[in-house]
């Protein structure tokens, strides 16, 4: 399996010890460089000093017996080793160092992912590339600063993508930067003006500003007169997009709900809270220690319960999770498997694990048991949970948690009649669940659990109203855990109110964790 840089917290460290290796590597190569340069140049200075002595008085140096013999020895002698010292490599054993840790860094597929998710941050958040270059996201000043390239590999991005006017935008922070940025290094590493200008010229030209694409090319010494062909050319010949990412577009909805508790608006807005009371009902344990609940929607119902998780069993779960961390996958109904997809971005691990240890199983069938408790409705022990854990841009395009479908597994189980999903963390910056459908957006709250049915409390129809999904995540990780309870695990709680249906499976195409 290659190394996934993007979600993974601990490949993250390695990327930066491996950049840190790196740069000690180049560094002690220029070292070495410059050690046989000071060495040549001191030759140098050897070989000089009995030039020096016979300057204007050459026949008198030459007839001077040591003087004819040394300099013919010299001569007829050292420049043989002298080459031979030229022609000797510097720094091989570096350059092997760098050849070989190369290929243990990211891939172009990783950059896409970088670039996806920051890209995912702006179109979400509705952030200016200008902005995020200073490090200025969502009202939020972060440390890091973007280079001249960067701002180039989010603009060819975003062109790629089709989305012209953010292109624009990148190049032309990209095009700022090169001016004040040491122009050396991206002249190295092949980003030239000459390069974001023609892309930023086809971006305007591709979002309908044709006129300003001609004005800079015009005006660009570059290009001069040129600059009229140029913008005819570019006209003649529209861009066609080679990424897709309308197939994982949240929705406005979605992404206003995103913008309306992300850190800028917090202040603002706070989740509109219907009730706040005391569950004491449901079950004889909640009439022992009642839950704090939310009441978001009643209908569909949505509610959050506080403090179901306690400190010290959240530690547990993200250390019996960590080993089987992995790239979460989505669902494809049509292929009947797993993959990876675009519509989310997280590493995921199912609880339990074939090698989960028996006290870390005891936990779980405890926190079963709860939910049990809190719901009022059956969760069989046994049935896994998924952790799951998002890493910058980290997000889950909004989706159904039914599979509306048949699978083997399902015709065992029954469909996803609830969900309860755990909050483990707060998250510092983003990643909120959002509904888009209710308008409903819900922050994470460390040990509080969501939870809702995913049918109809009447009619028992799938509840599309439960259209949900998580938004980008813009710094920090982000921690969840989600259980699912089953239809047929509620066949001998209340075997009444679920009357055996014959659905039409209305989706064939559709994402699903
Ligand atoms: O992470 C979230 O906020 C939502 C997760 C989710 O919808 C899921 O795992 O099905
Ligand atoms: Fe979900």
């Amino acid at each position: 399996d290659r190394i996934n840089y993007v979600t993974s917290a601990e490949e993250k460290m390695n990327l930066l010890q491996k950049d840190r290796e790196l740069i000690i590597v180049l560094d002690s190569y220029a070292t070495e460089l410059n050690d046989k340069i000071i060495m040549l140049k001191r030759i140098v200075k050897e070989l000089k000093e009995p030039l020096e002595k016979a300057k204007n008085r050459e026949e008198e140096y030459l007839s001077h017996p040591i003087n004819r013999l040394s300099l013919m020895r010299q001569m007829h002698e050292d420049w043989e080793p002298l080459e031979e010292l030229l022609k000797q490599p510097v720094g091989q054993e570096k350059l092997a160092v760098i050849e070989k840790t190369r290929e243990e860094l990211p891939v172009e597929s990783d950059l896409v992912e970088a670039n996806q998710a920051l890209f995912r941050i702006v179109h979400t958040y509705d952030l200016e590339p200008k902005d995020v270059s200073t490090g200025l996201v969502d009202g939020v000043q972060y440390s890091g600063k973007m280079s001249a390239g960067d701002c180039f590999t989010m603009g060819t991005f975003s062109f790629k993508a089709g989305s012209y006017p953010i292109a624009s935008k990148w190049l032309s922070a990209a095009e700022d930067l090169l001016v004040d940025q040491p122009r050396r290094y991206h002249e190295v590493i092949g980003v030239t003006k000459a390069d974001v200008t023609l892309l930023l010229a086809r971006s305007l030209i591709a979002s309908g500003n044709v006129s300003i694409a001609r004005e800079m090319l015009i005006r660009d010494s570059m290009f001069g007169q040129a600059g009229n062909a140029l913008v005819l050319h570019f006209l003649r010949n529209t861009p066609q997009p080679s990424i897709d990412l309308e197939s994982c577009e949240p929705g406005e909805s979605f992404n206003q709900l995103c913008r309306s508790v992300s850190r800028r608006h917090a202040s603002e807005s706070k989740p509109s809270r219907l009730h706040c009371r005391y569950n004491a009902t449901t079950t004889p344990f909640l009439r022992l220690a009642p839950l704090r609940m939310e009441e978001l929607s009643l209908d569909p119902y949505v509610v959050l319960y506080h403090n179901v998780l306690s400190d010290p069993e959240i530690e547990k779960l993200q250390l019996m999770s960590e080993p089987f961390l992995e790239r979460a996958k989505v669902f494809r109904v049509e292929k009947g498997s797993d993959e990876i997809g675009a519509s989310r971005a997280a590493d995921g691990a199912w609880l339990p694990h074939q090698e989960t240890e028996p006290e870390d199983l005891e936990v779980l069938n405890r926190i079963g048991r709860r939910i049990g408790d809190i719901t009022g409705l059956s969760t069989r022990s046994g049935r896994q949970m998924q952790l799951l854990k998002y890493g910058f841009g980290g997000h889950f395009t909004p989706h159904f948690d039914y599979f509306d479908s048949k699978t083997l597994y399902l015709e065992k189980v029954g469909d996803r009649i609830a969900t309860v999903l755990f909050y483990l963390n707060n998250v510092e910056h983003g990643g909120a669940t959002v509904f888009p459908s209710i308008n409903l957006a819900v922050p994470t709250q460390k040990g509080s659990a969501l939870f809702w049915h995913n049918l109809d409390g009447q009619s028992y129809d799938y509840d599309t109203r439960t259209f949900h999904g998580a938004c980008p995540l813009i710094s920090g990780t982000k921690l969840v855990m989600t259980r699912w309870i089953y239809e047929l695990d509620q066949m001998l709680l209340m075997p009444a109110v679920l009357p055996p249906r014959s659905r039409n499976f209305s989706r064939s195409l559709r994402n699903q964790n």
